[in-house]
């Protein structure tokens, strides 16, 4: 195509025309479809040659859907045929097809047709132009179709899903990182045309200012969910204690920019603000590594995701690199990627909490020293056993084991020793108790055990046994530890647990009282 810049904006299609006839327009050699923000008319010329003798009904597509005014202009032996005019300062209604993006068909008669386009728009001026019969034109569409079809598929199941364990885990980052997607999808919505084809045919102020409202709720949320889901709050407390002044900032901006009334300066910061963006997140995602957040190794590769597909659409529109239709898609597949990376580190975030909820709620039930279980595990793991022995009357016994004279051990020896007795004291006990046997450790130098389906007589002579065999040991520096142990035994059917340790207690009581290393059974 061969291009012209009105500079004046005052040029009449003919005039136009009488230009081009005098070799005026110049060849677009480098295939470049982007020509940024201008504010002057654009005017290109396609010549067309139907070689056939009959007339060819031809689709000619704009495929760009945000171009406020597109008319094109046919010429035949230097008259003008036909007048067409597109864009979206026109209701979707008037246009001259049903179809998302701006086209039109054309029958061309044999020879040589003129086809003259002029554009002018506040927003970037973007034009790439197809032209084929229906049938390629219908195969463009239904893989269109296809296409969008699956990426806003996808970017609905990561909402939904994303959204669904907000729901239950009512955790922000789920609900920001949910605002964000949807953000994305409504602006790709919006400019993909989409929004103008199905949603609002019917006015043009919502087709020329729900664009540029949704880039900044894009922009808001990304800054928000990078904030929030890196926890800067640990890893970068400065930014988190500057994100309200950021918040405030930005929305201050898009107040002034919205306030100049002008399109073309409200999308140009904010594609600055876009472009920057990248690199900030990428930077507070690296910082955030570099600080320790397991969660930056997602969002890192995430971002650069999102970004590279971004680079290679905006450099296929300005035709550094070849225009086609996957480069242009470039960042809608680069943010498929970017969302799908982000939902699986939420997953994986999902993980890392269970785990730690999980091992803290081991730690509080296991004693450190001695890796025995802690008093508070108790009911968890006795009351299950103490319940089945109700119904099958089984009996249970409870050995309560106290060290004699540990005061001294710590104030001869120290409190490292003392501990080393502690650990010695555990490590045996589990050697010498069957696996179905429950110890824990009950205090500071107490031990209980539980005895499931054991009668008396059999927990009293296992509570001997341990006895001896303590009396035996021999410790580093310690020479020879004792210890006083009561047993209580009952069916469950006949006592409350609570009453049997008690009664333990009583009986270990009364061991100590008799002078110490002896068995007490009730
Ligand atoms: N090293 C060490 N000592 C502990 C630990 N927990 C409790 N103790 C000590 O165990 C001692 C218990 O002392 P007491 O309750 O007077 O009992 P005792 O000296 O064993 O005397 P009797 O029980 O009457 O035979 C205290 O000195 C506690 O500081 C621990 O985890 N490590």
């Amino acid at each position: 195509m061969l291009l012209l810049l009105d500079k004046q904006n005052n040029l009449t299609p003919e005039q136009a025309f009488n230009t081009y006839k005098e070799n005026r327009f110049a060849q677009n050699s480098r295939n470049q479809v982007s020509f940024g923000f201008t504010k002057n008319t654009v005017w290109g010329v396609l010549p067309i040659t139907n070689s056939a003798t009959d007339s060819s009904i031809q689709v000619l597509k704009i495929d760009n859907a945000w171009l406020d005014e597109i008319d094109i202009y046919f010429f035949k032996n230097d008259q003008l045929r036909r007048h067409v005019a597109l864009g979206d300062s026109l209701l979707f209604t008037q246009r001259p097809r049903d179809e998302r993006m701006p086209a039109v068909a054309h029958s061309f008669e044999a020879g040589e047709t003129f086809v003259l386009f002029r554009f002018q728009s506040e927003d970037p001026m973007t034009i790439p132009i197809y032209l084929g019969n229906e049938g390629a034109i219908a195969s463009y569409k239904s893989e269109n179709a296809y296409f969008y079809g699956a990426l806003y598929g996808s970017l609905l199941i990561l909402l939904i899903y994303n959204f669904v364990l907000y729901f239950y885990l009512k955790e922000r980052r789920y609900l920001l990182y949910s605002l964000y997607l949807f953000a994305f999808t409504a602006f790709n919505f919006t400019y993909t045309g989409h929004g103008f084809w199905v949603a609002w045919s019917d006015s043009i102020w919502l087709q020329q200012w729900v664009m540029p409202t949704l880039m900044f709720c894009y922009i808001f949320s990304g800054v928000v969910f990078t904030i929030e889901f890196l926890n800067t709050r640990v890893f970068l407390p400065a930014l988190y204690s500057a994100r309200r002044k950021i918040y405030f900032g930005l929305l201050i901006l898009a107040c002034v920019i919205f306030l100049t009334g002008s399109r073309s300066v409200i999308v140009m910061v904010q594609l600055m603000i876009l472009t920057t963006m990248s690199i900030w997140m990428l930077v507070i995602g690296y910082f955030s590594y570099k600080g320790g957040n397991p969660l930056a190794k997602f969002f890192i590769p995430a971002i650069a995701m999102g970004t590279g597909g971004a680079t290679i659409s905006s450099l296929a529109t300005w035709g550094v690199i070849p225009y086609s239709q996957w480069a242009f898609r470039g960042i809608e597949i680069g943010m498929l990627i970017e969302m799908s990376l982000l939902s699986i580190s939420l997953g994986f975030n999902f993980k890392m909490v269970q785990e730690a909820r999980k091992s803290a709620e081991t730690n509080a039930r296991l004693d450190p020293l001695t890796n025995l279980y802690n008093r508070r595990a108790f009911p968890d793991l006795v009351h299950p056993i103490w319940l089945l022995g109700k119904r099958n009357k089984n009996p249970m016994s409870i050995i309560l084991m106290d060290l004699d004279w540990f005061k001294r051990i710590n104030d001869q020896f120290g409190h490292t020793v003392g501990d080393e007795v502690l650990e010695r004291v555990s490590l045996e006990l589990k050697k010498r108790l069957r696996d179905s046997d429950i110890p824990l450790r009950w205090g500071g130098e107490e031990f209980l055990i539980f005895l499931p389906n054991t009668e008396g007589g059999k927990a009293k002579h296992l509570a001997e046994s341990l006895r001896k065999h303590f009396e035996t040991l021999s410790f580093n520096k310690v020479n020879k530890i004792t210890t006083s142990i009561g047993v209580a035994s009952a069916f469950p059917s006949q006592i409350d647990l609570d009453k049997l340790i008690m009664r333990a207690d009583e009986a270990l009581y009364s061991a100590k009282q008799k002078g110490r290393n002896q068995v007490v059974a009730v």
